[in-house]
């Protein structure tokens, strides 16, 4: 099948008089991992209801495998595999139990044993799911996820309550679901370092609006644009914002002739732009993060 996976044209969502999505424009294609960050609130969750056809939208058009979500049947929906945020609880079912059941509802699922193992539950099989830890819980809501071998995955926030080893061993699972398989996933996620490491493309919510968006490789230097410079100059604190501050730095020592007085160079990390970003507001244009 051709077309992108997901498009989204001018999204919009409104509770009551709250309007939480203003126009959101995304396109993920195929195959491709796409994260979506924003503060809390920023209507990430909402979005990706709508994308799977829990919510219907205000306005605009919405796209998912070559259907409207809105008017979308069981055979779509049978194409998505969904990792909520909050998972309905089973706690009285057993581990592989409940996972070889939700695998009976597809064509041609995984095999659960498989699937265990992949996710370190085995030693969790017989165990019933309300005794899981809370990192062991969402692995299996990952495993319920793609049981069923979905062609489009949408993760909300997955590695919530993940310690390191698992996030990382998670990390690993959905390189490979993407690499081997070709899997489209959506994911959100508040870590930054999550986001840079899993996606393809990042896109980052604001005001309910795609403030930034790209690779993370270019949104990193897009928002590491300006750099802070400060020095001393006539007993005065002097400061600017540059993309170069190698360059400004060896203007001001051809300037002072020499050592530049109170010289200090700092590049925002990532982290701290994003906040900034996220907080104050986003120039749209790369180049006025340059100025
Ligand atoms: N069913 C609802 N009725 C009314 N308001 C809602 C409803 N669901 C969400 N909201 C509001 O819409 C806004 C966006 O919520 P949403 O859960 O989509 O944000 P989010 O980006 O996923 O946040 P978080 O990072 O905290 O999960 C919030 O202000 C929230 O309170």
């Amino acid at each position: 099948m051709t077309g992108p996976a997901i498009r989204t044209r001018g999204l919009r969502m409104r509770y009551g008089r709250t309007e939480v999505l203003r126009g959101v424009d995304l396109e993920i294609a195929r195959g491709e991992v796409f994260a979506l960050l924003g503060p809390n609130g920023a209507g990430k969750t909402t979005t990706i209801e709508i994308l799977e056809g829990f919510r219907r939208r205000s306005g605009g058009e919405v796209t998912v495998l070559g259907a409207d979500p809105k008017r979308a049947g069981e055979r779509w929906r049978g194409r998505l595999g969904i990792v909520l945020q909050d998972w309905r609880d089973h706690p009285r079912w057993g581990v592989r139990q409940l996972l070889a059941h939700m695998a009976g509802f597809y064509p041609d699922p995984r095999d659960p044993d498989e699937l265990l193992e992949t996710m370190g539950l085995t030693a969790q099989a017989g165990q019933t799911v309300g005794r899981l830890s809370g990192g062991q819980r969402r692995r299996l809501d990952v495993a319920l996820g793609i049981v069923g071998r979905p062609e489009l995955l949408f993760l909300d926030e997955p590695t919530a309550g993940f310690d390191p080893r698992a996030r990382h061993e998670f990390h690993g699972l959905i390189g490979g679901l993407a690499r081997d398989e070709g899997m489209t996933i959506l994911l959100t996620t508040h870590d930054l370092a999550e986001a840079e490491r899993l996606a393809d493309r990042i896109a980052i919510l604001v005001g309910g609006a795609v403030a930034v968006c790209g690779t993370p490789a270019g949104l990193a230097d897009r928002v590491r644009a300006g750099s802070w410079v400060r020095w001393i100059e006539d007993g005065t604190e002097r400061a600017a914002t540059t993309p170069d501050p190698s360059l400004l730095a060896w203007e001001l020592h051809q300037r002072f002739g020499g050592p530049v007085p109170g010289l200090e160079i700092r590049r925002p990390s990532l982290e701290e732009t994003y906040l900034g970003l996220t907080t104050a507001g986003v120039p749209t244009e790369p180049e006025r993060t340059a100025a």
